[in-house]
């Protein structure tokens, strides 16, 4: 729990919030991903790009349920940086691994307006990556996505409100619950 009063409580947001997915549902649908994730590699060896900070448990969770090989390296691109809404993407860290004629597995918690999927997939390409694939634990279904960007594997589809949990911040705090939580206003 925080102290600091600068920073909004999340003991206070959890009494008005709803759970909207469950870590029993969440494994379901990782596990799901996973099993199409290595459909459609058919053995090919994909660069497993995660998105930091909000992808880390998904990401670890996924890498677990994908049965082929895999290389990993991460990139840490941040647009909304504690608050709940976005800002302009600032990146904190780039690949290091080559991505040129590669595969490259883009793994991210949500895809919300895509903004940041969108950033770091033409980064990638533009790294000469010979395919990006999208893995998003979540979306967010509204009409203000960019054009031009969409997961290819997906866990679930949320409703247009701020959610947090299961990697995803509530001001920096709430990554490490268990779930997915969405506050009511
Ligand atoms: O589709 P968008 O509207 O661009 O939003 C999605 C991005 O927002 C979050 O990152 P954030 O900037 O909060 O950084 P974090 O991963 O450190 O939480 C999330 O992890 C996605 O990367
Ligand atoms: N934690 C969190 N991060 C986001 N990034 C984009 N949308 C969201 C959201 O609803 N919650």
């Amino acid at each position: 729990m925080s102290t600091n009063p600068a920073i909004p409580s999340l003991v206070e947001a959890l009494t008005r919030s709803d759970i909207l997915v469950t870590r029993e549902t969440l494994d379901a649908v990782i596990a799901d991903i996973g099993r199409a994730i290595d459909a459609a590699l058919d053995g090919e060896r994909a660069v497993f790009l995660t998105v930091m900070n909000g992808a880390l448990m998904f990401g670890g969770q996924l890498a677990l349920s994908i049965r082929t090989d895999l290389e990993f390296d991460y990139v840490h691109a941040t647009r909304y940086r504690g608050a709940t809404t976005g800002n302009d993407l600032r990146w904190l860290r780039e690949p290091v691994v080559s991505l040129t004629n590669r595969t490259v597995l883009l793994v991210d918690d949500i895809l919300d307006e895509g903004h940041t999927l969108k950033a770091v997939r033409d980064d990638c390409l533009r790294r000469g990556a010979r395919r990006v694939l999208i893995a998003t634990l979540c979306r967010k279904v509204h009409d203000r996505c960019v054009q031009g960007i969409q997961s290819d594997f997906n866990g679930v589809d949320l409703p247009d409100r701020y959610v947090f949990g299961y990697g995803m911040d509530y001001y920096e705090q709430g990554r490490n619950l268990p779930a997915i939580y969405a506050l009511k206003d």
